[in-house]
């Protein structure tokens, strides 16, 4: 069996997208489907009770909400609980599915009263499918063309009110006129080890694995902030614990699965440490360009802008400036090795704290 292949997104253990439509199956099974189920992210949690509460009381659709932040963290989640919460029907697609304005007009004026329509990877809308979206948004009404040529004329629809909710890995590469029309945005941010260890063990007891609090905190740690990978880890730390000892997830079995999967005890895997290794030793530290990082670790500048870099900048192992990626004190302390005194700027550094 290989964990790790060159073929990082299919195969990292850590990988923050689903790795193969069975584990969308899993994920499918482990989402919490009631907002008081739904772990951590209080902010957006709290906004999103009350705005509910609110648009029921009233009877009318829940503003146009925008949920952003890396994969993983639990947007699509979010979308069906609004959708439950709301009792309406929760009509799905995605931005790159979206390849006519047709296809678009087609969902809209199916849609029911109050009803909520997810659209993942927003940032992906093509602009013509773009501009259908802005009237539908703003006056429930779509202008569509009826016939070719000459006697083509426009048509406009009117719609039952909606909610379009919108979810996207990068808020940043959103049209303005798009991104105003949301009300309401919540931006997710990377899990605390104690949250992801309640997650953890939600997630057990739904998969009827026995585990202990120190067994659940364990494999939260080392999730990256995570909740997908959290679930991942869990399944695969239960085999572990099935096959080379009783079944029970404890603290020595959590370890040693995560030490056998090359998930080290910060949470980082191979991916992770290859890339801080090349700024740290192949470009002595930074500031190093994204397309040069890219090509030393041989990943997508995507992957590393989506994927890899947000949870080693929250940790504070990584930072971005204009001049390119650099690391901190805390990477060369994470490798053993002592951090110059200045940084590669000739600031000084602050005291290094991991
Ligand atoms: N707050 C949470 N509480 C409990 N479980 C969660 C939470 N958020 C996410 N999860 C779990 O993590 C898994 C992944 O979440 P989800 O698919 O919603 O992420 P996402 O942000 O949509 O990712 P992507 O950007 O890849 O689409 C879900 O199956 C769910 O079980
Ligand atoms: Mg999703």
């Amino acid at each position: 069996m290989s964990i790790q292949t060159d073929n990082f997104s299919e195969q990292r253990i850590i990988a923050a997208t689903p790795a193969s439509p069975n584990e969308e199956a899993i994920e499918r099974a482990l989402r919490p489907k009631q907002l008081d189920e739904y772990v951590g992210q209080e902010k957006i949690r709290d906004q999103l009770e009350i705005f509910i509460t609110a648009a029921r009381k009233r009877n009318e659709a829940l503003d146009h909400t925008l949920l952003f932040g890396p994969p993983g963290l639990g947007k699509t989640t979010l979308a069906h609980i609004i959708a439950r919460e709301m009792g309406v029907n929760l009509r799905q697609t995605s931005g790159p599915v979206l390849e006519r304005a047709g296809d678009l007009a087609a969902l809209l004026t199916n849609l029911e009263a109050n009803d909520v329509l997810f659209i993942d990877e927003i940032h992906r809308l093509s602009p013509v499918v773009e501009e259908i979206l802005y009237p539908a948004l703003e006056d429930y009404q779509i202008d569509i063309m009826i016939g070719e040529g000459p006697a083509a004329r426009s048509v406009r629809l009117d719609l039952q009110p909606f909610t379009l909710v919108g979810a996207t890995t990068r808020a940043g590469m959103l049209t303005n006129p798009l991104r105003d029309r949301f009300g309401i945005v919540g931006r997710l941010e990377f899990y605390t080890p104690k949250e992801l260890a309640r997650i953890v063990t939600r997630s057990a007891s739904l998969l009827n694995a026995p585990i202990s609090e120190e067994g659940a905190l364990e494999i939260a740690k080392r999730s990256r902030g995570t909740p997908r990978i959290a679930n991942r880890l869990l399944r695969r730390v239960r085999d572990y614990a099935e096959v080379k000892g009783n079944g029970e997830i404890n603290k020595t079995t959590a370890d040693a699965a995560l030490v056998m999967l090359d998930v080290d005890p910060v949470g980082f895997d191979l991916m992770d440490r290859k890339l801080l290794e090349a700024v740290l030793f192949k470009f002595n530290g930074g500031p190093v360009g994204l397309d040069n990082l890219a090509a030393a670790i041989g990943e997508e500048r995507d992957t590393i802008e989506d994927v890899l870099e947000p949870y080693l900048i929250q940790q504070g192992f990584l930072q971005r400036t204009p001049r390119g990626r650099i690391a901190t004190p805390a990477a060369y302390t994470h490798f053993g090795i002592t951090a110059p005194r200045s940084g590669p700027n000739g600031e000084l550094w602050d005291a290094p704290s991991a």
